[in-house]
């Protein structure tokens, strides 16, 4: 089957935000750590307070102090996109708090995603907090964003929350740059499941500027 041609300036599947990356030295035991700390996280939450609470605490401190006795790195510099990709809250590998959502483009110039979200992104009972859905759109329209060409800071994102979306339900995060006109640039995304859209955005990004980019 012969893949369909992005129109200029439209997200391809090899466009270098979605393709994947040169892994950067200790990055793997990095995401095996952060998958790790993402299930303890889950477990927590999930869990009846269990009697021996403070031994265990004791216990992860500990290993804490572990991982932190290797050292810790430098706060990331402005332009290094390469670090927003692994340690960023929403697709980032390296990050325990990212569902983690994994992005690739959609054939049709956007991008799309897929994440199954647990009880620690929970809002009302059983299904996921608005903030949490608004992050992943906001963080996915950023992306398709890039993969057209626009490195670009959101200015204003809107969202409609149309019907509840359910926890530990697969959901797919789309997003498509639809415009851009000098600096500003808009997208648009949905969060849908089997039963429909349940969220959607559209958001205006500035590109950054030249002088900072
Ligand atoms: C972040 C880059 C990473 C990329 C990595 C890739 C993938 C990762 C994806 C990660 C995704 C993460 C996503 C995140 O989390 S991004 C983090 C959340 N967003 C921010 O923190 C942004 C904070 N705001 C700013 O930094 C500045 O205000 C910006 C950059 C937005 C503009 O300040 P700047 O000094 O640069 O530009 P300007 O003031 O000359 O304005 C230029 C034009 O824009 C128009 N305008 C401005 N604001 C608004 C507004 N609110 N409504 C309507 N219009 C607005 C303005 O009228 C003018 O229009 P015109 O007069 O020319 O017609």
């Amino acid at each position: 089957m012969t893949e369909p041609v992005p129109a200029e300036g439209e997200a391809s599947p090899a466009d270098p935000h979605l393709a994947p990356e040169p892994a950067p030295t200790g990055a793997e035991g990095i995401a095996q750590l952060a998958a790790a700390a993402r299930r303890v996280v889950d477990t927590v939450v999930h869990a009846d307070p269990p009697a021996d609470a403070a031994l265990l605490a004791a216990k992860l401190h500990a290993i804490a102090d572990e991982i932190a006795g290797s050292g810790r790195i430098s706060p990331p510099r402005w332009d290094n996109p390469e670090h927003n990709r692994d340690h960023n809250p929403v697709t980032g590998a390296a990050n325990p708090l990212a569902p983690p959502l994994t992005v690739s483009a959609d054939g049709t110039g956007g991008v799309v995603g897929t994440a199954t979200l647990g009880f620690p992104y929970q809002g009302p009972p059983g299904h996921v907090h608005g903030g949490i859905s608004a992050l992943l759109l906001d963080h996915v329209l950023g992306i398709a964003n890039a993969a057209a060409g626009h490195r670009a800071m959101t200015a204003w994102l809107r969202v409609s929350y149309h019907r509840p979306l359910p926890l530990l339900t697969e959901c797919t995060v789309r997003g498509k740059r639809v415009s851009s006109e000098g600096r500003k640039i808009r997208a648009t995304g949905t969060i849908s499941t089997g039963h429909g859209t349940h969220v959607s955005a559209e958001g205006l990004f500035v590109a950054v500027r030249p002088d900072l980019a």
